[in-house]
This record gives structure tokens, sequence and C-alpha cells, in this order.
């Protein structure tokens, strides 16, 4: 034994003596060319083959790491033995994150994939307008490579599907803004917060042949992966959703969002102050997602716009790059051009990432400008009207409790309900005001609800219809008061005739006299 621990004493002696000699003759690149070449060799006698994933590729966040990280957390967690555990502020799971080294074990079709967490520290950046996050962070995969025809791209093609069902599946999604100091400087410029909005499709009030046009739609369009491809269009669509204030355009994205399951970038408008922003912007978003752009009307900058038009210029490429949200503030002048915002829905642009819906929304669509409206650029107008009979059911449903047997029109409730009918287009009220009636009335029993709601309607459609016939009134008169005019007009011109006639005569006869 004594003889066993001399020799290994001498054998690192030896190692030590030999590494000090490679220290103080080879250079700096030399060592690390060898170990290069040593790790080439390593890998070309391995049975395995080794795949990096890192966070970021540089510009872009990797989406295959945060799938792979969702995947391997929800997934594998229980066969780790040691993960570190989080939980993000108003969210309501709890989420396993890997640590640096940790290790974790999975199977696909028989093989066993090794993963490896790294972390390391970023070597310190040169000044960058755009700096990096300090950790690197990246996943190694570790396979045989005899499983590697067998489990690739369909494992990775797994890990996106699996975690995007368990993105879904979580409800929790994620509001993303670039208002809220949300800075250009920062690696991401859009800041997040969970987003619990409980608006929903069923809860929506609207006309429901209408929304199950709007919900098919959106559901063709999620599992048109296919489609897209074989068409050779960007999988994309765009929705415009316009009407007056309170009828449901934001309750429909959050809708929307819910329905898909996808996150919502609110895109502040007049936050951005150049076209290359609204690029990068564009470019942080992840796919499965909502771009909204709320307002677009108000972040139309219009006498920037017409100034524009006013040039000479009759070309539809310069009406095309009107100035949006410009101001004339010296350097800093605001550069977003109509054209740079289309470029971010239709463009090359809009096509780095996928499966991705725009949906701007106005309450003055008649004061956008044509090129954002015309035909193909929003795929969809969606107008948000004021509270229909069929959207009123829906709100009596939500708010009061009222079930379908009570809204078929066949039980106590028949007359009441044909009374509500009867007004509710005349009131032309928007649902939104009909929720806050609705709120008050909440606690009451729902008859005396309903007929409360049935007051208000038949009050409003009334002072509706005294405006209208004031109105008539008024344009009766204005109509009689302008006969009248016509009537006095027509006399005096004919007089005017007669006495342009008679000076006629006179001047003929003042001529011929002459
Ligand atoms: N169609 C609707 N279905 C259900 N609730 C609605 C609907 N429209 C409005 N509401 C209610 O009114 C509130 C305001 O609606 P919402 O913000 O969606 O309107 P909007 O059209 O976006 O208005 P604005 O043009 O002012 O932004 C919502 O919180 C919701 O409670
Ligand atoms: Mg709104």
């Amino acid at each position: 034994m004594k003889e066993f621990w001399t020799a290994l004493a001498s054998l690192m002696g030896v190692f030590a003596f030999f590494q000090s000699i490679v220290h103080a003759v080879l250079p700096l690149e030399l060592r690390l060319a060898a170990v290069k070449i040593f790790h080439w060799v390593f890998r070309c006698f391995s049975t395995y083959c080794y795949f990096d994933i890192t966070d970021t590729d540089g510009v872009n966040t990797n989406e295959l790491y945060d799938a792979v990280q969702l995947y391997l957390s929800r997934s594998a967690s229980f066969s780790a033995s040691r993960l570190s555990l989080s939980r993000g502020l108003n969210s309501s799971t709890f989420t396993f994150g890997l640590s640096n080294n940790d290790r974790l074990v999975d199977t696909f079709r028989g093989a066993t994939a090794t993963w490896v967490h790294a972390v390391t520290q970023r070597q310190s950046q040169t000044f960058s307008l755009h700096p990096l996050p300090e950790d690197k962070r990246s996943f190694s995969l570790r396979i045989k490579k005899k499983d590697r025809p067998l489990i690739l791209p369909a494992y990775l093609d797994h890990i996106m599907e699996t975690a995007t069902e368990l993105r879904r599946r979580s409800k929790d999604r994620l509001l993303h803004t670039n208002s809220r100091g949300g800075s250009m400087d920062r690696w991401f410029p859009w800041e997040s917060v969970p987003f619990k909005h409980p608006s929903t499709f069923e809860t929506l009030a609207m006309d429901p042949s209408r929304k199950e046009l709007i919900m098919a739609d959106l559901k063709y369009f999620a599992e048109g992966k296919a489609f897209y491809e074989k068409t050779g269009r960007a999988w994309k669509r765009g929705y415009l959703l316009y009407g007056p204030p309170g009828t449901g355009k934001s309750s429909m994205i959050a809708a929307m969002a819910n329905y898909l399951g996808y996150d919502i970038y609110d895109l502040e408008l007049t936050e951005v102050r150049t076209n290359s922003e609204l690029r990068k912007l564009l470019m942080k978003t992840t796919s499965k997602s909502i771009i909204v752009i709320e307002d677009i009307d108000c972040s139309l900058n219009l006498t920037n716009r017409s100034s524009k038009k006013a040039s000479p210029s009759t070309d539809s490429s310069s009406d095309l790059s009107s100035v949006v949200g410009s101001e004339d503030v010296g350097a800093g002048a605001k550069t977003i051009t109509l054209s740079g915002l289309l470029n971010f829905t239709d463009g090359l642009w809009s096509c780095c990432g996928s499966e991705r819906i725009f949906v701007f929304t106005t309450n003055h669509i008649e004061k956008l400008d044509p090129a954002l409206v015309r035909s193909g650029r929003m795929d969809m107008h969606i107008h948000m009207s004021h509270c229909s009979f069929p959207a009123l059911q829906i709100l009596m449903k939500n708010y009061l409790g009222f079930d379908d047997g009570e809204l078929d029109g066949k039980t106590e409730n028949s007359d009441l309900l044909r009374q509500l009918e009867e007004v509710i287009d005349e009131a032309e009220l928007t649902p939104a005001d009909v929720s806050e009636v609705l709120i008050k009335n909440r606690r009451r029993e729902k008859a005396a609800a309903a007929a409360e709601l049935h007051d208000v309607l038949k009050e409003r459609a009334e002072r509706r219809m005294n405006k209208k016939r004031n109105a008539a009134g008024e344009e009766t008169e204005e109509e009689e008061e302008e006969q009248e005019k016509r009537a006095l007009e027509s006399t005096s011109n004919k007089s005017d005739q007669v006495l342009d006639s008679c000076n006629g005569k006179a001047e003929q006869g003042k001529v011929e006299q002459v």
C-alpha cells in the first residue's frame, strides 16, 4: 500500500513538473489551441453528441431556450434532486428553476437525453447602447450519436409543443408594455406584468353569430401553420376593432388572448421615437402573441400628415411615408412614419417570428389613413356597436344570473324581455352603460333589476326620439324659412329681370342712340 501512495505521489509530481514546463514554454494561445484539439479528438471518439442552446442568439431571445426551461421545469422536475423554486409577482404558479450545473435526464422514444444547465458570467462587455444581461445561460443537451436521427428534430418539436401547451394551460399570460419605463437602451424594451383580465368570449356581449365567426377565424389562424406554409404567407393576422367608447374593444382583445392563450404586447406608439425603435420592439416580441395598438387614430399626428400631404407629390408612396408621430423637437425629432408602422405590421420585419396577431383599435375609423385600412392590410374589420338585444341577453346572464331557459321568451319573463327588445336599439346604449345599470342593481331580485334596466332604456329611447323630433322640427322650420327665402328671392329675381330687360332696352336704346 505504501508503495502505491509513493508511486501516485511521484506520478503527480511528474505531472506537475510537465505542467509547469508547458506553462513556461507554451504561450496561452497555443495552450488554448491544444485544449480545443483535445476536445475535438475527445468528441470524435465519444459516443455522444452535444447541443448548446443559449438564452439569446446574440440579438433576439432564443425561444427554444425558454421552451426547454419550461419543459424541463414542469415535465422533469420530479426526477431532479435539487431545484430552485420561484413564484413571479402576482403569478398563480410556482416555477422550478435550474441552477448552474443542474442535470436532468429525460427519455424520448426510448432514447436518453441528458440536460445540463450552465450559468456563466458574461465577459466584460465593451460599451454598448444595448448591453446584454450579465449572466449567460445555456442548456447543453447530450444524446447518443446513434439516437440522433431517431430523436432530432422530433424531440425539439415535442419540447416546443409541450411548452406551448403548458403555457396555455397555466393561464399565466403576460401583458407587455413599452410605456411603463421599458427603455430602448436596455436588453429587453418591454416591461411585463402578469395578465389577469377575466374577459372571455363567453362574457363578451355581442351577437353570438358574429362572435362565433371571430372565434372560428382565430382558431383557424392558430391551427393554420400548414396553410400559411403552403400558401407562402407570413403566419400573422390583423384585426381592426372600431366603434364608440365602451363597446368592448379592449374586452375583445383580452378575450382573444384568453381564448388562444397568447401574451399581449400593448404598444404605446407615442413612446416610440423612430422606425428602428419600432422594429426593435417587434423583434423582441415572441410568437403566439397579440400586438395591440389602441386608439390608433390618436397616435397619428394629423397635422404633420396633412403638411406632408400638402407637398406637390402625388405619388402614393409619399402618402405612405407620411409622418405618424412626428414632433419637431430638434435633435430628438420623432421620425416614425406611417410606412414604418405598416412595415411593422406588414413588411418583411413583421415575419421575424410567427403566429402573431396585430390588433388596432379606434373610435374613429373615418380618421384613419386609407393606407391603414385598405383591404388586405387588416384582415378583419370588426365593428363593435351599441348594445343589441342578443348582447343584452348575455349581459343579463353575466350580471343578473338569468339562465338560457329564462331568456328564451317562453317563461313569465317573456313580456319584460319583449319590452326590453323593443327599446334596446332605440336607446343606443353601449354595453358599458348597460353593465353600469346592471352592476348598480345586481343585489336586487332579477326581474326587478331587469325592470329597472327597462326604465332606463325607455327613458333614454324617449329622450333620443324627442331629440330627433326636435331636430326634425327645426329642420322643417329651417326648410320652411329656406323655401320662403327662395320664394322671396325668386320674386325679386323676376323683378330684377324685368328691370334688367328694361335697362337692356334702355341700353340698347342708348346704343342705338349712340
Ligand atoms: N361587449 C362587451 N361585453 C361585455 N362587457 C363590455 C362590453 N363592452 C363594454 N363592456 C364593459 O365596459 C367596460 C369598458 O369596455 P372596454 O374598455 O372594452 O371598451 P372599449 O370599446 O375598449 O372603450 P374605449 O374605446 O374607451 O377604449 C368593460 O370593462 C366591460 O365591463
Ligand atoms: Mg379600449
